[in-house]
């Protein structure tokens, strides 16, 4: 724990959900920074999964060896608490995971019972197993930890979202175009808002923030006061 930060004794955990690209892992990480919390971005497990199925050369259809795939993220998936980076084993995959196939997959995975089955246990054991971590991806808020003091659901708009996006693709040498970016965003946001188990969408004392004409920074310290309002943490001068 950061040593100038006193923290109330409550469920120190706060969610960030919300659409593909509006900034939660970024957002995440500052607020987490700054209160010497762990950040998750639990996008990365089902992504890492997704990635394990397509090296397989498995679809859909495999399901029934999601097993074999989920037990070997609980063994190996490991996410850097700091950096962020993310690894399979010795192996890492933190820019892999980002390219939008990956992405499709993760989402198209991500609609089947028995994969958030599998992968709800690991996420919660990441996060109760440290004092204090801000955790980000589509169902924190209303399934994973419905429990947790401070809920954000965090938006931009898909144009906002697809500048982005392309940008850190492009900066990943990644090639790709903002057409086909939306495209792909405006599908993930379809999919993952429609499907019938842990859909994205706001809890119900989730508090909304656009982030399209805000900067990261900026929305941080939005978290940040929120999280003092609510007792979670004691305001130190630095924060
Ligand atoms: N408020 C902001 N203003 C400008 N750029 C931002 C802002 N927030 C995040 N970004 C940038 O947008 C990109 C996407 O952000 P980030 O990966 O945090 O989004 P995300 O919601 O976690 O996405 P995904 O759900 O696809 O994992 C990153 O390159 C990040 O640096
Ligand atoms: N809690 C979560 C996190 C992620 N997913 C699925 C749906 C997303 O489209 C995909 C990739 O996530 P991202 O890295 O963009 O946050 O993974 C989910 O269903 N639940």
């Amino acid at each position: 724990m950061h040593p100038d930060h006193e923290l109330a004794q409550k469920l120190k955990v706060i969610t960030i959900d919300g659409p593909a690209g509006s900034g939660k892992s970024t957002v995440a990480k500052i607020v987490a920074t700054k209160l010497g919390w762990i950040y998750v971005t639990t996008g990365a497990i089902y992504r890492s999964l997704a990635l394990l199925f397509h090296e397989a050369n498995l679809k859909e259809k495999d399901l029934g060896s999601i097993e074999r795939f989920t037990s070997f993220i609980n063994e190996r998936y490991r996410q850097e608490s700091l950096s962020g980076k993310v690894f399979l084993g010795e192996r890492e995959v933190t820019q892999e995971i980002k390219a939008p196939f990956v992405s499709e997959l993760a989402s198209v995975l991500a609609q089947e019972d028995s994969v958030r089955k599998r992968l709800l246990p690991i996420q919660r054991k990441v996060v109760l197993n440290n004092n204090g971590a801000v955790v980000d991806g589509r169902d924190m808020g209303t399934v994973v930890f419905p429990d947790a003091p401070l809920k954000i659901f965090l938006t931009a708009s898909p144009e906002e979202r697809a500048e982005r996006r392309l940008k850190e693709l492009h900066s990943n040498g990644m090639k790709t175009n903002i057409k086909e970016l939306i495209k792909e965003i405006n599908e993930r946001d379809i999919r993952d808002t429609n499907r019938k188990i842990a859909p994205l969408k706001p809890a119900i004392d989730a508090i909304t923030l656009d982030s399209t004409k805000s900067t990261q920074e900026e929305i941080a310290r939005i978290i940040l006061n929120y999280a003092i309002q609510k007792e979670m943490i004691i305001q130190k001068s630095e924060i």
